[in-house]
């Protein structure tokens, strides 16, 4: 579904360009939720950028369900490939309407049935159509990152790309959001991509994560030998000891 081959990026400066992402090889199966975890800086949300197409210029070779990333227009992109950020607020426009919002998309590719796909992708949310008049102000941070999510999935996208999706949110409000992605991880088929730095957030959705450091990956590991501490490498293991005694 998703390969990414050799992938390196060369943030350009005013003086000379630095490396934030070195040989990054990962590969992604349908119906597959893959993690980004590491330290801050350390190119998670980058390699992000780099398939949404906020980043030009990076080398190696990305795929996406077979066919070349660079061969691949923006407008091809969005209809298979979709990003939820971390801060809701900040990516909802403060002066639309949850309607205008999520009837931007739809509009953009000249789709007729627009009321009935807004109405399923709100239920879809766990929304309904009292929403619809409101402003992003209105809601609470947790019906934000819905109307977030709502608006990636009105297309009907094959993968998801979420960069920290819960950690803006308040404690009680980031499971509820966590058990919305996991149902429609399994209710829509969709593939996700996730960068987050909590491992209980990783482990509570993701089946293999990438562990991260000076924008390259360490190693990958699964769900199970991450709940289990059976990581391989130093800097996964001071990872695992920093969440545990969060915990
Ligand atoms: N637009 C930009 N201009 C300049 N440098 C950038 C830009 N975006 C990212 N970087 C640099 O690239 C490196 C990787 O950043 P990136 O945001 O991918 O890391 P991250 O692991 O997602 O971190 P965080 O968890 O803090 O979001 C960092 O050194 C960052 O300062």
């Amino acid at each position: 579904m998703i390969s990414i081959q050799s992938l390196s990026f060369d943030m350009p400066g005013s003086t000379k360009s630095k490396r934030i992402l070195n040989d990054i090889n990962i590969s992604i199966g349908k119906g597959e939720c893959f993690g980004l975890v590491g330290e801050s800086g350390s190119g998670k949300t980058s390699i992000l950028k780099c398939l949404a197409g906020q980043f030009q210029g990076w080398e190696g070779a990305i795929a996406i369900q077979g066919k070349s990333l660079a061969e691949t227009s923006l407008k091809e992109r969005s209809n298979t490939m979709q990003m939820v950020f971390q801060d809701p607020y900040g990516a909802l426009h403060p002066r639309h309407t949850i309607r205008k919002i999520l009837n931007e998309p739809l509009a953009i590719k000249g789709l007729s049935d627009k009321s009935e796909r807004i109405l399923k992708a709100l239920k879809d949310v766990g929304l309904d159509e009292t929403f619809l008049p409101r402003y992003p102000h209105q809601l609470s941070g947790g019906q934000r990152q819905r109307v977030a999510i709502a608006r990636a999935i009105i297309l009907d996208p094959d993968i998801i790309l979420l960069d920290e999706p819960t950690s803006a949110l308040d404690v009680s409000v980031q499971a509820e959001i966590l058990n919305l992605l996991t149902s429609l991880h399994r209710r829509h088929q969709l593939t996700y991509l996730m960068v987050s730095h909590d491992l209980g957030v990783i482990a509570h959705l993701c089946e293999r994560v990438a562990v991260m450091k000076s924008g390259e990956i360490v190693e990958v590991v699964s769900r199970d030998d991450l709940v289990e501490g059976n990581v391989a490498h130093a800097y996964t293991k001071v990872l695992l000891q920093h969440a545990l005694s969060r915990e």
